[in-house]
């Protein structure tokens, strides 16, 4: 097959995807990009295309043939089946020693079997965590790629040149085999449900036990937000209880329904720990007040 000019690939380009895209480009890699539904790709091309040097296509087999060798593709795709799809068409259309990374949100146990599968075809495969939401994706991500030495030494330097940098070294190093990487996301995770659940419960002291309302205690939350409590969740939690509802006036927190949804990985976390038998109470009880809040419709 034709070898093309891209460093690096992205598959999926919804929030995740596109961002991580530019987050690349902004760097100086050239970036080939390719999306199930075309219309995603032509609104990053339209929107970002000036951004920095991307290679667009419309089909799996012309995103193949626009990257260098060894060709690496990073696939931002819903976790499951969507993923074991799009692995396959990659792998379809790839040869010996490519590399495909999935940064997604996926199961760790998922990604050991696909690690297999694909190392039988001569491809390297590795799962890689993924943090920092859309925000991170653009502007530095914490990365925990899992996977061979092999593709560290190809990948590293891609990956640091994208990632957060904290203490002046970059977010991200090579976890370890196979699922590794997604082991670690699994578990970040899961902490994340627990600093969420405190989130919520300190709220939810304040309003009810105390009877403040919700602009005195974004008020608190900011406050903390300036002492060793500082962090990204805490900051945007007083921000998000200063919204107000356009229609009523009231303040947006009152007017949402108290559903918390929940994609799987703090459950998968509990499930693990419990056949480790090492105890995660905290983030145990994050799951089931996720769980009980599905009541409120
Ligand atoms: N959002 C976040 O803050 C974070 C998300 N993640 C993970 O990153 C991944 C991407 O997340 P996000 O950007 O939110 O996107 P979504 O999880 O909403 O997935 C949408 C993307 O998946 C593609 N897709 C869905 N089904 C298929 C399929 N069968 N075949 C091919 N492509 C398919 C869509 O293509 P199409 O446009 O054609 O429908 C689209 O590009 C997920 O695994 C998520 O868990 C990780 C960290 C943070
Ligand atoms: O991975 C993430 C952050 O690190 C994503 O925000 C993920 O969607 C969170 O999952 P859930 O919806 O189960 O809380």
């Amino acid at each position: 097959m034709a070898e093309g000019t891209a460093n690096i690939g992205v598959v999926g380009l919804a929030a995740m995807g596109s961002n991580l895209a530019r987050n690349l480009a902004h760097h100086g890699n050239t970036v080939a990009l390719y999306n199930r539904h075309y219309e995603r790709t032509e609104k990053l091309m339209a929107e970002h295309g000036d951004e920095g040097s991307f290679v667009p296509s419309r089909t799996v087999e012309e995103f193949v043939a626009s990257l260098a060798r060894p060709r690496t593709a990073i696939i931002l795709v819903k976790a499951g089946a969507p993923t074991d799809a799009v692995i396959g068409e990659l792998a379809d259309a790839m040869e010996p020693g490519d590399i495909i990374v999935d940064g997604g949100n996926s199961y760790f146990k998922d990604t050991i079997r696909r690690e297999k599968e694909i190392r039988a075809r001569g491809l390297h495969y590795v799962g890689c965590g993924v943090s920092g939401g859309e925000e991170g994706a653009l502007n530095g991500p914490s990365l925990m790629p899992g996977g061979t030495d092999e593709s560290w030494r190809t990948l590293g330097p891609i990956l640091k040149s994208i990632a957060a940098v904290a203490e002046g070294e970059p977010c991200v190093t090579h976890i370890g085999k196979d699922g590794a990487g997604h082991f670690v996301k699994m578990v970040h995770n899961g902490i994340e449900y627990a600093d969420m659940q405190l989130i919520a419960e300190s709220y939810d002291l304040m309003r009810r036990g105390l009877g403040m309302e919700p602009g005195e205690i974004a008020d608190v939350f900011a406050q903390w937000n300036t002492t060793e409590l500082n962090s990204y969740l805490i900051e945007i939690t007083a921000e998000v209880l200063r919204q107000k509802d356009d229609k009523t006036g009231k303040p947006l927190v009152d007017v949402i329904v108290d559903h918390a949804g929940m994609k799987g990985t703090g459950t998968w976390t509990v499930q693990t720990a419990l056949s480790l038998a090492t105890p995660v109470t905290g983030i145990a009880e994050a799951v089931f007040a996720r769980g009980l809040s599905s009541r409120y419709r």
